[in-house]
């Protein structure tokens, strides 16, 4: 089980700063849809640099032109990048294509995706690499959270890698671990935390005991 530390509203030089202390817990560095939007892929070429030995996802939630707008993340050298499950199949075939060109690979964030296990059947089909259970900010902040829709991704999902984001934190960390998806994500849960080194300890700690 991997943890992926998502980046979303910090500025560049505090984003690097974080990852610093943190890096010796985290396995993937996300660059964060906000962040995307602030910094562009200047981010994820910075990230790759700085942090060779890391993966590095671009959270791009791909919506139309699916091979080019991945490929803008591929090539500067990000290892994994999102397109949303709600859009088109040739759009998420094209980041596919684009994915495999590189060697790397696309996660499917499956925010608002009505009837996960049809779409899971469809997505698996189509080659998705990975499958991102995810209760976006807006609805976190209306109460919602991932573990059910983390308990039907792990049902259905038989071939495709399963990642869950969603307001997790150290203290819920194990009910999620325990469902055992291939890569836990935590953004305001480290970012946001008094102490973002004691908490990423935490979690990756509950990860492993979840083994
Ligand atoms: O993709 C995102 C928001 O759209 C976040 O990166 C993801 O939800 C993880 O952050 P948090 O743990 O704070 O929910």
């Amino acid at each position: 089980m991997k943890l992926q530390l998502a980046l979303d509203d910090l500025a560049l030089d505090d984003a690097l700063k974080l990852t610093e202390k943190v890096q010796d817990y985290i396995d993937i560095i996300e660059i964060g849809t906000p962040f995307v939007y602030q910094e562009g892929m200047r981010a994820v070429k910075t990230f790759k640099e700085r942090f060779p030995e890391k993966e590095i996802l671009a959270d791009m939630k791909i919506m139309d032109a699916g091979y080019y707008e991945s490929e803008e993340a591929l090539k500067v050298g990000a290892d994994y990048v999102t397109v949303l499950g709600v859009t088109d199949n040739l759009t998420i075939k094209g980041c596919i294509d684009a994915a495999e060109k590189y060697g790397k690979e696309i996660v499917v964030d499956m925010i608002c995706a009505p009837d996960l296990p049809r779409r899971i059947r469809e997505l698996e089909n189509l080659g998705a690499h990975s499958l991102a259970v995810h209760v976006g900010t807006d609805q976190q902040a209306a109460g919602r959270k991932p573990i059910d829709d983390l308990r039907v991704m792990a049902e259905h999902c038989k071939a495709a890698k399963i990642s869950v984001a969603g307001g997790i934190s150290a203290d819920t960390t194990p009910e999620y671990a325990a469902l055992k998806p291939e890569v836990l994500i935590v953004g305001s849960g480290i970012t946001h935390a008094k102490n973002p080194v004691k908490a990423a300890k935490e979690i990756k700690k509950s990860m492993e005991e979840c083994k």
